[in-house]
């Protein structure tokens, strides 16, 4: 870590993961511009992310939220950014038996290809729409022990527990870094960084 002109700054390297049509965009468009854009649905296609600054314990920390295609055709593309995550958002639909089902199947592949530390958060998504609920909410709670991931239910449209998930990712990373300082690792960011903005201070881990 390097002192900025007043506080520190990490970077941390935040991916959504899951199928499609879970809600990963609109989760991350609701985190990043308060919206939700109904009926809106596009397949991402490959991945994109999204800057955010949050405070944590007074310490500035940047989430670098990249948001992956959940379409399969997709999936080589993904794997090559869960080396550089430093958390990983595990999305299911909670009105889709699918989409749960196939977490195992995504765990699966994260732990495969993921470093071993990475924070892994299980949210199931779409929770207003509770008229149409396939997956109890204490299922969820009870794959996500299993797997000894962090668990909430969300929802991209009202805004529910959509900070605190981002939130909680980012005090957990905070936490973590201040109990085991890391060496210094190769970030996508470091070769991506746009060109106006500043160099060397408060980009690292
Ligand atoms: N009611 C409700 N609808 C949602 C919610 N989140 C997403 N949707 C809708 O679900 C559809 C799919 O959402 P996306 O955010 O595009 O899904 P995605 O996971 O990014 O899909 P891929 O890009 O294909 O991986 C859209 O029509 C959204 O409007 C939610 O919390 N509640």
């Amino acid at each position: 870590q390097r002192k900025c002109s007043e506080s520190y700054e990490q970077t941390l390297l935040t991916i959504l993961v899951g199928d499609s049509g879970v809600g990963k965009t609109s989760l991350l468009v609701q985190f990043d511009q308060g919206k939700f854009i109904p009926g809106s649905f596009s397949a991402t296609v490959g991945i994109g992310f999204t800057n955010k600054v949050l405070t944590v314990d007074e310490l500035k920390v940047r989430l670098q939220i990249w948001d992956t295609a959940g379409q399969e055709r997709f999936r080589s593309v993904t794997h090559a950014y869960y080396r550089d995550a430093q958390a990983l958002l595990l999305l299911y639909d909670i009105t889709s038996r699918s989409s749960f089902d196939n977490t195992r199947a995504w765990l699966t592949e994260i732990h495969e290809y993921a470093q071993d530390d990475v924070v892994i958060m299980l949210l199931g998504n779409k929770s207003d729409m509770a008229s149409a609920r396939a997956i109890r909410r204490d299922e969820g709670e009870k794959l996500a022990r299993e797997y000894g991931v962090i668990f909430l239910e969300t929802s991209a449209k009202t805004g529910l527990n959509v900070d605190e998930a981002f939130m909680t990712v980012a005090k957990e990373l905070v936490s973590r870094s201040v109990q085991l300082p890391v060496e210094p690792r190769f970030h996508l960011h470091d070769v991506m960084r746009p060109e106006n903005e500043p160099s060397a201070c408060c980009s690292f881990s």
